[in-house]
């Protein structure tokens, strides 16, 4: 049975709500639960609901291997005493892939003052993906909220790359300290279409082909911490062939782009466990920065990683950079078999749209 209430950790005025099952939708097949009750929101009584000012923790127990769940054990005496005077908390373990959109969802329609990702990139992107639904942002239900939820993070997983754009350490401290301060940004989210499929949503970012094929591969070596992106890289070189693509940028013409490697939107800078691909994006600027590898042989990337990871890739000759508002990219072959990434989360195959949402969201920066 699938049971959606918040565990309560601390509060002012002990509370407990518990989330209505029926205002979520069982979109995704839930996972099999670990091996203990933290697998779902565990609460108490059902009478009052999430007021302003609670923050939901959504915490991926597996996420680096295991090590978010036990990072976060030992953090929460910290964050209890550091932060329950203020706010009351709920902590919500996820218990499979995608579970952490459907807790956002019922979180936001609650009422809740923020949802906090706890874990890397992939459980971001999906608490990310939980403030919408059905291609609008999901709405508040409760009148008395005078601010909309806001995003937060503890970046404790294998690559946490989004936090490194904004310059955040995986240091879980200093993450409690933001949160303390509530201090409000609005960043610019991306989101990728295609017709006939509900749109998807992006914060760090979406790639295609071969880097998006060692995305794949590396969840397979998340042991190995930030080498499993290299690893999944050379891995994904196996077989690997470059593609010819076309593009359509900010509306224009179709262009041809000859045995393409890699195809990067970046709205942040930082993909692969700390690979600077595009350095010159910013999630507050309104525009994504789009780079092209053409050509790259495995030993290319080999040669030239140390440039992928500090942004001096630019410079070669194979590389191009363009910034962008929307792009549509398709396969010239048609063959459908060209992956795509998305926050390192495999999103299936060309053909897609990908277009900014200025300002979409607030987070606690
Ligand atoms: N209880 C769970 N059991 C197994 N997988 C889970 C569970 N909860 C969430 N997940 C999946 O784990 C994936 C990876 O988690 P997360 O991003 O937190 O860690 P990571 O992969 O180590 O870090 P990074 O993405 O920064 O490299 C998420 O995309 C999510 O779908």
């Amino acid at each position: 049975m699938v049971c959606y209430y918040y565990h309560m950790v601390a509060s002012v005025g002990a509370r407990f709500s518990m989330a209505n099952p029926s205002a979520l939708r069982a979109e995704h097949s839930m996972a099999p639960d670990l091996s203990s009750d933290h697998s779902v929101f565990r609460g108490g009584s059902s009478s009052s609901p999430i007021r302003r000012r609670d923050l939901v923790f959504v915490v991926n127990p597996r996420g680096a291997d295991g090590r978010t769940g036990k990072e976060w054990k030992k953090l929460l005496p910290y964050l209890r005493s550091r932060l329950a005077n203020d706010y009351s908390i709920f902590e919500s373990l996820t218990s499979g892939p995608s579970h952490a959109i459907d807790i956002t969802r019922e979180a936001i329609r609650e009422g809740a003052d923020a949802v906090i990702a706890v874990g890397g990139d992939g459980t971001l992107h999906e608490v990310v993906n939980g403030f919408f639904w059905d291609g609008k942002p999901v709405a508040n239900q409760k009148i008395e909220a005078v601010h909309s939820t806001a995003l937060g993070l503890i970046p404790l997983g294998t690559g946490s790359d989004f936090a490194r754009t904004l310059g955040w350490k995986n240091d879980p401290c200093e993450a409690i300290e933001r949160i303390a301060r509530g201090v409000r940004s609005r960043i610019d989210i991306g989101i990728i279409s295609r017709e006939g499929e509900a749109s998807h949503y992006f914060i760090n970012v979406a790639d295609v082909h071969l880097s998006a094929k060692a995305g794949y591969y590396a969840s397979r070596y998340k042991k190995f911490g930030n080498l499993c992106y290299v690893i999944g890289a050379l891995q994904a070189f196996i077989g690997h062939h470059n593609q010819d693509l076309r593009i359509k940028v900010n509306g224009g013409e179709w262009q041809k782009y000859s045995q393409v490697t890699a195809l990067c939107i970046g709205n942040a800078k930082y993909f692969g466990g700390g690979m600077k691909i595009t350095p010159n994006a910013d999630p507050h600027s309104g525009s994504f920065e789009v780079v092209i590898l053409q050509d790259f042989k495995w030993y290319d990337f080999i040669l030239k990683l140390h440039k992928l990871y500090n942004g001096t890739h630019l410079s070669l000759k194979n590389v191009t950079s363009r910034n962008v508002y929307t792009i549509e990219v398709d396969d010239i072959s048609g063959g459908g078999s060209i992956f795509i990434q998305s926050d390192g989360e495999h999103l299936g195959f060309l053909p897609r749209k990908f277009s900014i949402l200025p300002a979409a969201i607030e987070m606690i920066c």
